[in-house]
């Protein structure tokens, strides 16, 4: 179990703090954030090649703050790969294993399948400058597995790979975290990659910790504007506190009602992801709590599985309406057809407002429609 308490770190004038995260054995905790917010700095202080200025780092229980780097029997895929040129693939796999005098028989099964599943078993003898990018980003995967580490810190490990053979190493991941109780901590851009691996998710943003949770949560309520807006969530709008419990938005149609977390400053911003904008005929009967908007579609883009609106309400508010794709055809929606969407009144959540005062927290609000 990798348990980050309060790690404070310096890189040159950036200032990493503090964090704290945890991920169990057999866990992977994603550290996701805009480019430059900190995050391979933090990997870079638990791996030990950067002085923690404070806080803590334990592994299964033992405290490896301050333990060389080559004593914390680490796997680490740098972003830059770090591949030694001068070796062949294989002696490059077999590095970890060696520095830290494992037999062979010990690593080499773990190594072959790894090897096979990979599907870099030709490449064994080539050297590291005659491979693609795609293929060096394999090599240093496998070699950042192959010692069988507790924990292995990833920082962005699948960018260069086509989208199957990325799916493949994911699942890959998975089985070892189940097999061996694999620990990760990975960095990467992609929310998609984040929500398929993690059980935990923490966004820095500016190296700070903006939001730590399990993914589920950090996905459904994120805690802050810049964190929300991380995430891609483009439906988000001001509101004001006019009561306990009530906001005037007059984006989404006017006063609607906080149940689950009061609002305790004047500004916040109410939010909907752009999946829970549900799609109405006009003539459907209303429902309980639902903020019914009429408008316009703007932009109708086909994804292939899934489909993109843009959608102006007559308030002027514009909506992102993600959807299945068979919808389309079955309303038959096109840019500059008319159209009605519900908001339902459990899907929408009020947001932190950064430079404005603060929502009393845990996000848990709700919002619905109140009929005044
Ligand atoms: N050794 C260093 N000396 C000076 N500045 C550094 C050093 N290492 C990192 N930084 C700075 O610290 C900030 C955070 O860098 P870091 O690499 O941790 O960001 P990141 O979130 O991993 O970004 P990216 O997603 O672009 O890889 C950046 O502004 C970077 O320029």
């Amino acid at each position: 179990m990798l348990e980050i308490d309060r790690l404070a770190a310096q890189a040159g004038d950036f200032r990493l703090g503090e964090v704290s995260l945890t991920a169990g054995a057999g866990e992977c905790h994603a550290v996701l954030g805009p480019s430059g917010s900190g995050k391979s700095t933090l990997l870079a202080a638990v791996l030990g090649t950067l002085p923690v200025a404070s806080g803590r780092v334990r592994l299964a229980g033992e405290d490896i703050t301050r333990l060389p780097m080559e004593q914390r029997h680490l796997g680490y895929l740098p972003q830059h790969l770090g591949l030694f040129p001068h070796l062949s693939v294989l002696d490059n796999l077999r590095y970890s294993a060696r520095a830290r005098h494992l037999p062979e028989r010990e690593y080499r099964p773990l190594l072959d399948r790894l090897v096979e599943i990979t599907g870099i078993g030709t490449l064994l003898q080539r050297r590291i400058a005659n491979l693609s990018g795609g293929e060096r980003q394999r090599v240093a995967l496998v070699r950042a597995l192959a010692a069988n580490p507790r924990l292995v810190l990833l920082d962005e490990p699948f960018t260069a790979l086509n989208e199957s053979l990325r799916r493949e190493l994911w699942w890959l991941m998975k089985d070892l975290q189940r097999e061996r109780g694999l620990t990760v901590l990975l960095v990467t851009h992609d929310l998609s990659e984040a929500y398929f691996l993690a059980d935990h998710i923490t966004v820095l943003i500016d190296g700070r910790q903006e939001q730590s949770g399990d993914k589920s949560t950090v996905y459904r309520r994120p805690a802050s504007e810049p964190v929300a807006r991380f995430l891609g969530l483009k439906n988000l709008y001001p509101a004001h506190r006019v009561g306990a419990g009530i906001v005037d938005c007059p984006a989404l149609g006017g006063r609607l009602v906080v149940t689950g977390a009061d609002v305790s400053g004047d500004e916040t911003l109410l939010a909907i992801r752009a999946e829970h904008v549900a799609l109405r005929q006009a003539d459907d009967p209303p429902r309980d709590g639902e903020t019914r908007l009429t408008g316009r579609f703007e932009a109708v883009l086909d994804l292939g599985e899934a489909a993109l609106l843009h959608f102006r309400a007559d308030s002027g508010a514009l909506l992102e309406i993600r959807c299945g794709s068979r919808v389309l055809r079955k309303y038959d929606l096109q840019a500059g057809k008319p159209g009605t969407v519900g908001l339902p009144a459990s899907d929408l959540f009020a947001i932190r407002r950064r430079g404005a005062s603060e929502l009393s927290w845990p996000p848990t609000a709700q919002a619905g429609a109140l009929t005044l």
